[in-house]
């Protein structure tokens, strides 16, 4: 079989994940992140061969340095001679943006212009695009969009209550985000169920630093959490997720902020950070409210835990019925504590789940913890670079 290996790079708003897919043999030949660890700490590790080997990086951490020493790796193993195309992942496609795209410099300046429209991330994504224009100049490179797979939501689900002319002069609209890992999760459920994605309603729910959910109906997106940017639905890791808007009048006309301070605390430094003061890591407020009995860290997480259960609820007026609820993402796949505090709030809904199934549910393993009569509740891995893979190459195939 021929090889045909796709570099996928997912710069996302706090690290760079990164993966070399055979979408023939399905095989994945090295993969790893780069991330920063702390105020002067920041690494890159690469799995490759079945080893996983760490290389520090510049404590000033940035996507361009992190792809550098990702490109040196490539070369130095000789890597870079089996690549076919590169399939980049892109938070934010605006109006214009349905479908994986090949990249030349109009797309770019597009692009460049939908920045405002997702700070924490298409900026990233842009700088993992020219990094890799830079490295691969003859190889076709791909942009996948997080927005494409909720463009099937009715338009009841994507207006706002607004005046018409902000729809149509400026594309005011909710877009929903993290759509490659809805559309995979939701695929794998129906692989783990036995029965075929038409016959299935199901709620996805996407808890990484970023985090959202969404009504699945029929294997379409029919409903999201997420808004016209990756601000808006649950609480999340330093996002604020559903505020008042009134609450940024109020801060800019009475209270002396400006709106750059408003932008950046409610990007930056809201969710779990914010409720917290203490981080916006899951496992770090999980020991301290656990283990250490820290009141502040119990706050955030029983803040974030019922506005997704709030939200998972509201996502099922979208559906027929409810066959599944999927977890996945950092936290979904991770944590049987948020799954817990989740769920026991969807007891109106018949949702269920067994402790020590759920206990069981970590660290890459895809589960059904559900307890009969209830609906399913899947632990599933989500793999945003295999469907990113997967498409980039679809599109260079012709
Ligand atoms: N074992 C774990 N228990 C609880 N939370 C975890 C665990 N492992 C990872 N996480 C959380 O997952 C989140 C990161 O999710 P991830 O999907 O990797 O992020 P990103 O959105 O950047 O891709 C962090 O809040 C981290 O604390
Ligand atoms: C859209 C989004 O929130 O992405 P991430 O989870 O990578 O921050
Ligand atoms: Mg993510």
């Amino acid at each position: 079989m021929t090889k045909q290996t796709i570099l996928v790079i997912n710069c996302g708003s706090s690290s760079l994940k990164f993966a070399l897919i055979d979408v023939a043999t399905k095989e994945e030949s090295l993969s790893g992140l780069a991330q920063r660890l702390g105020a002067s700490d920041a690494s890159i590790t690469i799995k490759f061969n079945g080893e996983k080997q760490t290389f520090s990086l510049a404590a000033s951490y940035n996507h361009q340095a992190a792809l550098a020493a990702l490109i040196e790796f490539l070369q130095t193993n000789s890597l870079t001679q089996s690549i076919v195309a590169i399939g980049h992942r892109v938070v934010h496609g605006g109006e214009m943006y349905h479908q994986p795209t090949l990249i030349n410099d109009e797309v770019m300046a597009q692009l460049k212009s939908l920045s405002n429209l997702a700070p924490l991330h298409n900026p990233a994504n842009i700088q993992g695009i020219e990094a890799a224009l830079a490295a691969f100049a003859d190889l076709p490179q791909v942009a996948v969009f997080d927005t494409a797979f909720h463009q099937t939501m009715p338009n009841k689900a994507f207006l706002y209550a607004v005046p018409q002319q902000l729809y149509k002069e400026h594309s005011i609209r909710k877009y929903g985000f993290h759509g490659t890992s809805h559309y995979f999760v939701s695929r794998e459920a129906a692989t783990m169920l036995d029965k075929d994605i038409e016959a299935l309603s199901l709620v996805t729910v996407h808890l990484g630093n970023g985090c959202s959910l969404a009504a699945i109906e029929a294997g379409q997106s029919v409903d999201t959490s997420m808004g016209f940017t990756p601000l808006a639905g649950v609480t999340m890791g330093t996002r604020c997720g559903d505020i008042d808007p009134g609450v940024i009048f109020h801060l800019t006309t009475h209270c002396g902020y400006t709106v750059e301070q408003v932008d950046t605390m409610l990007n930056k430094e809201s969710g779990l950070l914010g409720l917290s003061g203490i981080s916006n890591d899951c496992r770090t407020l999980e020991d301290q409210a656990l283990e250490q009995n820290n009141p502040q860290a119990k706050l955030a997480l029983d803040v974030f835990s019922f506005t997704i259960a709030k939200s998972l609820a509201a996502m099922t007026v979208s559906l027929s019925k409810l066959d599944g609820i999927i977890f996945t993402g950092g936290i979904g796949e991770n944590s049987d504590y948020v799954r817990e505090q989740i769920v026991k709030q969807l007891a109106v809904l018949g949702v269920a789940i067994d402790p020590e199934l759920n206990a069981q549910a970590i660290r890459g393993k895809s589960l059904n913890i559900a307890t009969a009569p209830s609906p399913a509740v899947l632990v599933v891995p989500t793999n945003e670079e295999w469907v990113i893979a997967n498409q980039t190459h679809q599109l260079i195939q012709g």
